[in-house]
């Protein structure tokens, strides 16, 4: 069983998030130097931003400078482009630390990102998955209205994403969300993570969550990986986005 919260309020939420975001980031600080997490894009920025900045009684414990920061997956586009998910991710949380603290961040080389060929693509792929850890302790995850996560999208012609088994981190060339060119983890690394976690909220999702819990539609990439992956999955919802879901049986 995945294990699911759902919440009332946004705060609420977000609180709980950062909460259990700190105790994955203290149990791997426990029995290590270093606390290795992954962050996607969309809206789940702004819901770390108010767990891990906004929430007082939250940013005093998180050890940012012990934290390495990968992203789940990249719009290949430059570092400064509005869609960059690593420059999002800069604006709305780490520019908003203060500046004594030190952050560890592993972006995407945008070296490449001008070259339009197929080789400069997986390039950049290839060249994330090096510096990408064996196991990451915690993955951020999003989950789109048609329920993708990272760039792993559903339907056949998107299925080269999900039936990648060699390479961790592959060239999404097709994402029907825009950009259209992408990086993404594979499941190869979501199976050796030791938790992923998802955020969803608003009734923009509802649909989508009643067809991803109470239908398990397992074309669905998060269905999928809720199936294979169930005792690590965790899901923080807000009540919006399960308007519609009838199961308890998760
Ligand atoms: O770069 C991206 O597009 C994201 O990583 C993507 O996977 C995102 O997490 C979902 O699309 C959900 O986004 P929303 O929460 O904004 O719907």
């Amino acid at each position: 069983m995945v294990t699911v919260s759902v919440f009332p309020v946004r705060a609420s939420l977000t609180h709980q998030l950062g909460e259990f975001i700190v105790k994955k980031q203290d149990e791997a600080l426990q029995k290590k130097t270093d606390f290795k997490v992954s962050v996607s894009g969309g809206s789940l920025i702004n819901a770390l931003y108010e767990s891990l900045v906004a929430d007082e009684s939250l940013s005093s414990r998180v050890q940012w400078s012990k934290w390495k920061i990968y992203f789940s997956d990249e719009r290949i586009v430059p570092l400064t482009d509005a869609d960059s998910n690593y420059g999002a991710f800069k604006k709305v949380v780490l520019n908003k630390l203060p500046s004594t603290i030190q952050t560890n961040i592993y972006p995407m080389d945008e070296s490449l990102v001008g070259n339009n060929d197929a080789e400069s693509k997986n390039k950049i792929a290839a060249e994330y998955e090096q510096i990408l850890p064996q196991s990451l302790d915690l993955v951020l995850l999003g989950c789109g209205p048609d329920g993708h996560t990272c760039s792993l999208f559903p339907g056949e012609k998107h299925k080269y994403l999900l039936e990648e088994t060699s390479k961790r981190v592959a060239w999404c060339h097709d994402s029907p969300k825009p950009p259209s060119d992408r990086i993404t983890f594979t499941l190869p690394v979501l199976k050796d993570a030791k938790a992923l976690c998802f955020v969803a909220e608003g009734s923009s999702k509802q649909n989508i969550m009643h067809e991803i819990f109470d239908l398990k539609n397992d074309q669905l990439p998060t269905v999928l990986i809720n199936k294979l992956f169930d005792k690590k999955t965790y899901w923080f919802v807000n009540k919006e986005a399960f308007g519609k879901v009838q199961t308890k049986n998760f």
